[in-house]
């Protein structure tokens, strides 16, 4: 159960005694997707079991946003310093794309889902851009859930990118320093297209943003829980969802 249970809630014997409000569901859902290492560790495991294990809740969670209806969903992947782990384990990582869209891309062709990637996905090795970009041309037409995956993502990155394409179109006298606005920026970063997260959901207990849509989070709901990814289920989805429709979102208004 989560950590941060509002207290002034009914108690529930089970999430489904709590209606969703079909008309309040989060549009953008994002996930920091942690604790994979620590749930292998748990068991006795080598780190990759809790990385596969948690693809398999991908897998499951794609899935729970369709259901919901949720529009876009963002899971962090890969984070520009998971280049520092062992290259073992890299390399593993490297090759979960690959083998999640193996077994699993006719399952996205037939729920409608289309793939997209946010991050610097030039550096990433070649079988895996080979692999996803396939996989994105395959569903570009689908107009259903966007599983936007962060592959070699950065916040700092993406945004210090931006400025420079700003100060770039600035010396080209594109637009004068004056006109440099919020949408100025938000229109250099990955995210472009997409409408910023209601919803920014983090496991494992860790309360930490970790570089992650550090701009466009800027009035998300965070919601953490306990619970390592490789646990995380429907059920807890829902209840995100539920405190998520709780609270009175006033964007700094009263
Ligand atoms: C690097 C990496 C790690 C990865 N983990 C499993 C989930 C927990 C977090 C880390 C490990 N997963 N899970 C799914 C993908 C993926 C990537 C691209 C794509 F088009 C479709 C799926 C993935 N990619």
């Amino acid at each position: 159960m989560s950590k941060f249970k509002l207290p002034f809630l009914r108690k529930a014997t089970t999430l489904n005694d709590y209606e969703l409000s079909k008309e309040n569901i989060p549009e953008h859902i994002a996930i920091i997707m942690d604790g994979n290492g620590r749930w292998a560790k748990k068991r006795g495991l080598p780190r990759f079991a809790g990385h596969r294990e948690g693809m398999d809740t991908v897998k499951k969670i794609v899935k729970v946003a369709n259901k919901y209806d949720v529009k876009i969903l963002t899971l962090y992947a890969f984070s520009t310093e998971n280049w520092k782990r062992p290259k073992k384990e890299i390399d593993y990582l490297m090759k979960l794309p690959m083998e999640f869209l193996h077994t699993y891309l006719p399952e996205l062709i037939e729920e409608n889902v289309r793939l997209e990637t946010i991050g610097e996905f030039e550096a990433l090795p070649p079988h895996t851009k080979q692999a996803v970009q396939d996989a994105i041309e395959k569903t570009s037409r689908n107009d259903g859930l966007i599983l936007n995956i962060a592959l070699n993502y950065g916040s700092r990155y993406e945004m210090t990118q931006a400025i420079q394409a700003i100060c770039k179109d600035v010396e080209s006298k594109k637009y004068t320093i004056d006109e440099i606005d919020e949408s100025a920026l938000n229109q250099h970063l990955y995210t472009h297209h997409l409408k910023d997260p209601d919803l920014l959901i983090r496991t494992s207990g860790e309360l930490r943003l970790s570089n992650f849509l550090l701009w466009q989070a800027a009035y998300s709901e965070l919601w953490f829980t306990e619970e390592l990814w490789p646990d995380f289920n429907e059920d807890l989805f829902v209840e995100a969802i539920r405190d998520y429709q709780q609270r009175k979102r006033r964007f700094g208004g009263i």
